[in-house]
């Protein structure tokens, strides 16, 4: 700590920005390097950027489509591995999504990117198709009453509908992520069994879904009832076919995090600026901010390919063009070095 506040010090006395922040990472950097070493962290995480779909699905205005492709763009630069584009569902469901089409023609996409959006029955895989989606996701609860509120089905029909987004998908040669929520609690429901999310995440792995992504849609979890639940979830799918996506409404997302990665978990959803929600989540916060999420492993010493500098340029457009605040502390902290 006597260190971090040393840095924290010498950098106040540079005036550029960025050669601060650069003297502050290489610091936290090096000081972490050992962590890894005496622990089963993985040496590098996948990121899974989600803010121009659940970040952005939420919003009241509509954002205008060039804003959307301008973020992504952005995002782009950043040496994100993975941009959730946008989502090709009932525009009557979420009319922020409309412009879904204009999105996926317009970004420019950077090699080695994927742009994965998401596809909720065979309508939407199809149009998807159309637009250039080479990615999809599907979506299902561990919940019904969340299933019911988000996509208007039980679990069970949503698994059938799922098939048939699989099928197509397969003979289409298009890789499919599988999403879970409700999977540390439920708006409706409140408490949600480990065994259900096993099943519905088992279920999902094999129907042929490449990641299972595990999501605490209203953040209540802790790192207890993250491990409880990772606990029930690898015994049915394999932990590298795993991934956490974390909203943050009880300030417990990055200590969940961090207790995935403990149990092997080496991919993580997060959103830039900490944007998001869900418009069938009353009250659930934004997810997870990239920058901060970026900014513990990288202390940890583990690799994500993300310049955080580029990340957070991402971060200040999107905030400026919303016209708030970053919810990323750690985009907070570096704005008033
Ligand atoms: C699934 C439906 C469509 C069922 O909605 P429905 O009303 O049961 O569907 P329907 O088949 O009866 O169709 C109703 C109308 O929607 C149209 N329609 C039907 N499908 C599509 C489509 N794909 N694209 C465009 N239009 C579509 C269809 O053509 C029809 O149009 P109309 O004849 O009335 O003019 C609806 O409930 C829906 O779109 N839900 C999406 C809700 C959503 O996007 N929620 C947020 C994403 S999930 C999330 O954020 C959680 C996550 C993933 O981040 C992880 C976590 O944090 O937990």
């Amino acid at each position: 700590m006597a260190a971090i506040v040393r840095f924290v010090n010498r950098s106040s006395y540079s005036s550029a920005m960025g050669q601060q922040f650069l003297t502050f990472s290489s610091a936290a950097k090096v000081q972490a390097a050992g962590v890894r070493a005496n622990s089963v962290l993985p040496e590098k995480v996948k990121i899974v950027e989600v803010g121009p779909r659940d970040g952005l699905q939420n919003e009241k205005t509509l954002v205008p489509t060039e804003t959307k492709i301008n973020l992504i763009d952005l995002l782009s630069e950043s040496g994100l591995p993975v941009i959730e584009a946008t989502s090709f569902v009932s525009p009557k469901w979420v009319p922020q999504m409309a412009d879904q089409v204009e999105v996926m023609k317009g970004i420019c996409r950077k090699p080695g990117v994927s742009y994965p959006v998401l596809t909720p029955n065979l309508k939407g895989f199809q149009t998807a198709l159309k637009a250039g989606a080479s990615e999809v996701a599907i979506f299902g609860a561990a919940s019904e009453l969340f299933s019911k509120k988000n996509i208007n089905c039980s679990v069970e029909e949503s698994l059938q509908r799922f098939d048939e987004v699989m099928k197509a998908a397969k003979e289409a040669g298009v890789p499919v992520r599988g999403y879970v929520s409700c999977v540390l609690g439920c708006p409706y429901e409140g408490t949600v069994s480990p065994e259900k999310v096993a099943h519905v995440a088992k279920r999902l792995y094999s129907m042929g879904c490449y990641e299972i992504s595990l999501g605490d849609t209203i953040g209540v979890g802790t790192p207890g009832s993250m491990t409880q639940m990772l606990a029930a979830v690898t015994k049915e799918v394999p932990v590298s076919a795993l991934a956490v996506h974390c909203h943050d409404t009880y300030g417990q997302a990055l200590a969940n995090i961090f207790v995935a990665l403990q149990m092997g978990i080496s991919v993580v959803d997060s959103s830039v600026a900490g944007l998001g929600g869900c418009p069938y989540a009353q009250g659930a916060s934004g997810n997870v901010a990239t920058e901060d999420v970026v900014y513990m492993l990288h202390g940890l010493g583990i690799q994500t390919g993300v310049d955080l500098t580029k990340l957070m340029t991402a971060g200040a457009f999107i905030c400026r063009s919303l016209n708030r605040k970053s919810n990323s502390k750690v985009a907070q902290a570096i704005c008033k070095l």
